[in-house]
């Protein structure tokens, strides 16, 4: 589904089940998106960082979600292992002018996010900021993007 559309599918893993993770698929969810979760979300899969973050990743490469939002304490290795996955652009983002400039300059499709740094607050900011962000037209900024899957 494009970005466009409204309703997405979307894959959130976290490698604890804290509550800024509990909070983004509550959100996500009554933002009217579906969500599929993994990692400590999901009972069933290994929650280390980089194995939860990867699932998530791999759903965006492989086409079964839209997006996805990866968490672990500081923000940094779910980036990291999202990141190793081909066609995956995740941005760890702290506030909502980075996720805004994330959509919008990166075209970014996973969101990484820190359990630790990211309060209710600044948790809502950034995932307006995200969901309402489109890719820029500019076409700087479209050969920037299109330049990372020949990297
Ligand atoms: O921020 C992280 C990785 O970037 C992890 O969340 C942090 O290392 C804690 O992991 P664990 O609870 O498995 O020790």
């Amino acid at each position: 589904m494009p970005w466009h559309a409204g309703v997405m599918r979307i894959s959130v893993a976290a490698d604890s089940k804290d509550g800024v993770a509990e909070r983004v698929v509550t959100e996500l969810r009554k933002r009217g998106h579906e969500v599929v979760t993994h990692g400590a979300l999901n009972d069933e899969e290994r929650d280390d960082w980089a194995w939860a973050s990867e699932l998530a990743a791999r759903d965006v490469s492989e086409g079964r979600a839209d997006q996805a939002v990866v968490c672990c304490w500081t923000g940094t290795g779910a980036s990291i292992a999202a990141n190793k996955v081909p066609g995956v652009r995740a941005a760890l983002c702290v506030d909502a002018y980075t996720a805004d400039g994330a959509r919008k300059w990166n075209d970014a499709n996973v969101l990484a996010l820190s359990l630790r740094l990211t309060s209710d607050v600044v948790l809502d900011e950034i995932l307006d900021a995200w969901l309402e962000g489109r890719p820029s037209t500019d076409s700087a900024d479209v050969a920037n993007v299109s330049h990372l899957d020949e990297i």
